[in-house]
């Protein structure tokens, strides 16, 4: 039987899942993406990361950008505290991955996390509003790799947070499968948000 390998055969510093492999390629903006300027609005008014009825929810409401990017602004409020008067670091990964997740629009197809690497640069106080940029780096089969910023004080301003994820190519029933039965039948009972669902339809 082969010896196990031992620890320090193991590379130094392994390769992150979030990073694109060498095999990944960057896909091409979906002749059905929004407009660059596009708001791209909520996908679930519930969502706690778009959703305009979710009282305490982080409302993020990105625009398309030029190619495989979008940005948007998140404005933390008193109920986002993790230390007294400062974002809760969970809370901002929720921003990063609502922002990284908008770019299924680009694409046009739906995907969910499959990881999602967060570093915290700084402290963010509550009021900060913060300038937010995601932007594709690769696919691979079903896998999308994304990277986001989050800039204080400015698009410009200095980074306060950063994210890499992997995001992970379902079909539409992922939702219906999983989802808590009465919240599916309600959206599949709402014609704008069949409607929205139904934009992703093409694929896989
Ligand atoms: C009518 C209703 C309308 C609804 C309209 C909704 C519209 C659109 C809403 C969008 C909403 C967005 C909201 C924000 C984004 C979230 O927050 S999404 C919520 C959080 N994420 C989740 O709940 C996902 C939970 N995980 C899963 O369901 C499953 O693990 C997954 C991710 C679907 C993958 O399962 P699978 O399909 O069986 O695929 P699997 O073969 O395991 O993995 C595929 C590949 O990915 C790799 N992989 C998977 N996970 C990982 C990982 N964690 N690390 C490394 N590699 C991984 C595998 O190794 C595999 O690689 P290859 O072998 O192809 O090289």
């Amino acid at each position: 039987m082969p010896a196990a390998p031992s620890e320090s055969a193991a590379p130094a510093h392994p390769a992150s899942p979030a990073t694109p492999p060498p095999e990944a390629v960057l896909p091409p903006r979906a002749p059905e993406a929004p407009a660059p300027g596009t708001r791209l609005g909520s996908h679930y008014e519930h969502c706690f990361g778009c959703g305009p009825q979710h009282p305490a929810g982080l409302r993020i409401d990105a625009v398309a950008g030029t190619g495989l990017d979008v940005t948007a602004e998140f404005t933390v409020r008193p109920e986002h505290q993790g230390g007294p008067g400062l974002a809760h670091g969970g809370l901002l990964t929720t921003a990063m991955d609502e922002t990284l997740g908008t770019l299924n629009w680009l694409l046009h197809v739906p995907a969910v996390t499959g990881r999602l690497e967060t570093d915290f640069l700084s402290p963010v106080p509550v009021g900060s509003t913060l300038h937010l940029r995601a932007w594709i780096t690769g696919a691979h089969g079903r896998k999308i790799y994304s990277a986001a910023e989050a800039r204080i004080g400015g698009p410009a301003g200095p980074v306060a947070v950063r994210a890499r994820a992997l995001f992970i190519q379902v079909k539409l029933e992922h939702f219906t499968k999983h989802g808590r039965p009465e919240d599916i039948e309600k959206v599949l009972d709402d014609p704008d948000l069949m409607q929205r669902a139904r934009t992703f339809e093409v694929n896989p």
